[in-house]
């Protein structure tokens, strides 16, 4: 069978909650990294960007578009979204939370430098303030192993992925959520994610400044 195609730029952005989706369900996937203007003007050319954006993932003979459609896709195929309606719309509530989160930092990478400590600061007070007390109380009051149905879902790859995103910002943001640091070494010890987390896994690093200028050449903003 022919693996996923995934078409970004070589960094985190938004496709990255992809790859981690992807790794955790043992799925091997293939990727097209963007790095010219040309490359991303032929995708638009020949119709495979549905809006003119990316993150584009070329799966079971469809070329899809839009980051969330995307997850809630393979979610769905490979049994992360839920016995039911009721825990799929739980697992979708946590998702989004845990997307919009990581999208500050996406976005943080593009701000003018002397912004960038602002809001990266604001990120680390948004997560110990809003995103990760809400989590550390489903924990406690779920009292399950994982964010819905005592079963592996979506939600728990995604929140994983933002507690290491937000710890690259400031490692020591669990130190009041217990709960979270129970959960976050739980999660990392499955063995598809473990592996997703050694070196030389499709994981893309950090944004750094060079990332910044080869998206701001291809897309030109
Ligand atoms: C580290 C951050 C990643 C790079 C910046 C990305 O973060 C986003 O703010 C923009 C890019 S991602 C690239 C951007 N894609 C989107 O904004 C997709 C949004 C869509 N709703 C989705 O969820 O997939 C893009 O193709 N833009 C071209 C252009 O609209 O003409």
């Amino acid at each position: 069978t022919t693996k996923p195609k995934l078409c970004y730029f070589c960094g985190r952005g938004r496709m990255e909650s992809i790859r981690w989706l992807l790794a955790a369900a043992g799925v091997e996937f293939e990727e097209e990294f963007i790095e010219t203007t040309e490359q991303y003007e032929k995708l638009q050319k020949d119709g495979r960007l549905l809006f003119g954006q990316v993150p584009m993932v070329e799966i079971d003979g469809m070329v899809l578009t839009q980051t969330r459609a995307i997850l809630s896709y393979l979610a769905a195929k490979y049994d992360l979204y839920g016995k039911d309606l009721k825990e799929t719309v739980r697992i979708n509530m946590y998702a989004d939370g845990t997307l919009d989160l990581m999208m500050m930092t996406a976005q943080a990478a593009f701000k003018p430098s002397e912004e960038k400590e602002e809001n990266l600061t604001l990120i680390v007070k948004k997560a110990k303030t809003r995103y990760f007390p809400a989590f550390e109380k489903i924990l406690n009051d779920h009292g399950e192993d994982f964010l819905v149905g005592n079963k592996f879902s979506w939600a728990d790859i995604q929140l994983l992925e933002a507690i290491l995103m937000v710890e690259e910002l400031d490692a020591s943001v669990l130190s009041d959520f217990p709960l979270l640091k129970a959960f976050k070494a739980r999660i990392s010890n499955i063995p598809t994610i473990k592996k997703f987390l050694q070196p030389g896994s499709p994981r893309k690093p950090p944004p750094d400044s060079h990332y910044v200028e080869v998206v701001r050449g291809i897309l030109q903003f």
